[in-house]
């Protein structure tokens, strides 16, 4: 008897690694690489003795198992890349959360530690946004946090650090950044905050705490304690 081997694992494999691993038009490459090739196998199997309906009929199961495993593959991938963002954002401002902040800060404290360079910490809080909540309700609170920390966002370099600590508090870590930098940053930051909160009429301002290190400390935790 002539032993009959399945070869799907042998489509599979490449379909699995470039579903999680590669971009879109590669797998989809691979994908139609590997239909391709089993239709091919199993007509050289059958040494041209086939019969055309089942040919047909398999090759379609056979293209739509495997379409239907990339197709899978990159729905379960992308959720789980969207599941682990959501777990680093503030869901109501879209900005790194207080977890993500601390990760992101041990990094830059590391890189700015390893180079001996400057580094900054500003803490920056909405004033009396109790009253805020209070005079225009939680709802217009919430949009200035978003617009607060959307100014912040769009005013910061690529390495520096940026997160909610939590109700109406906001951090940055500034790296490189030395005392004189950082003052003109924050001047010029809080002019930038205090001009998107006249545009939607909101009366608040903003307090800063700004600490700067001559020379990063190795120990962010405890920088950060010591800075608040
Ligand atoms: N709308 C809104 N309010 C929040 C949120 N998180 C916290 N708060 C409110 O923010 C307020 C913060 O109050 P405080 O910490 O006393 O701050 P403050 O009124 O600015 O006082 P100071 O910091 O001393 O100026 C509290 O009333 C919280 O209920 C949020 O996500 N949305």
């Amino acid at each position: 008897m002539v032993p009959h081997l399945s070869f799907i694992f042998f489509f599979l494999i490449p379909i699995i690694v470039a579903s999680w691993f590669a971009g879109a038009l590669f797998c989809f490459f691979i994908t139609i690489l590997a239909i391709l090739s089993w239709t091919i196998s199993d007509y050289l199997i059958a040494h041209g003795n086939i019969d055309v309906f089942s040919f047909l009929f398999n090759s379609t199961v056979h293209a739509l198992i495997l379409a239907y495993v990339t197709y899978l593959l990159r729905y379960i991938r992308r959720l789980l890349i969207r599941e682990s963002q959501l777990a680093r954002e503030d869901s109501l401002t879209k900005i790194p959360n207080r977890r993500s902040f601390y990760e992101n800060g041990e990094v830059a404290f590391s890189t700015g530690n390893r180079q001996q360079l400057p580094i900054t910490i500003i803490f920056i809080d909405v004033d009396n946004f109790k009253s805020i909540n209070d005079v225009y309700g939680h709802k217009i609170g919430d949009k200035l946090l978003f617009e607060a920390a959307q100014v912040m966002n769009e005013n910061i370099r690529k390495n520096d650090v940026i997160g909610r600590l939590g109700g109406d508090e906001f951090c940055l870590i500034l790296l490189s950044a030395d005392r004189e930098h950082a003052l003109m940053y924050a001047i010029n930051l809080r002019n930038k905050l205090n001009e998107r909160m006249l545009k939607h009429k909101w009366q608040t301002t903003f307090s800063m705490g700004i600490v700067t290190y001559a020379v990063t400390p190795p120990d962010f935790l405890r920088a950060i304690e010591d800075s608040r």
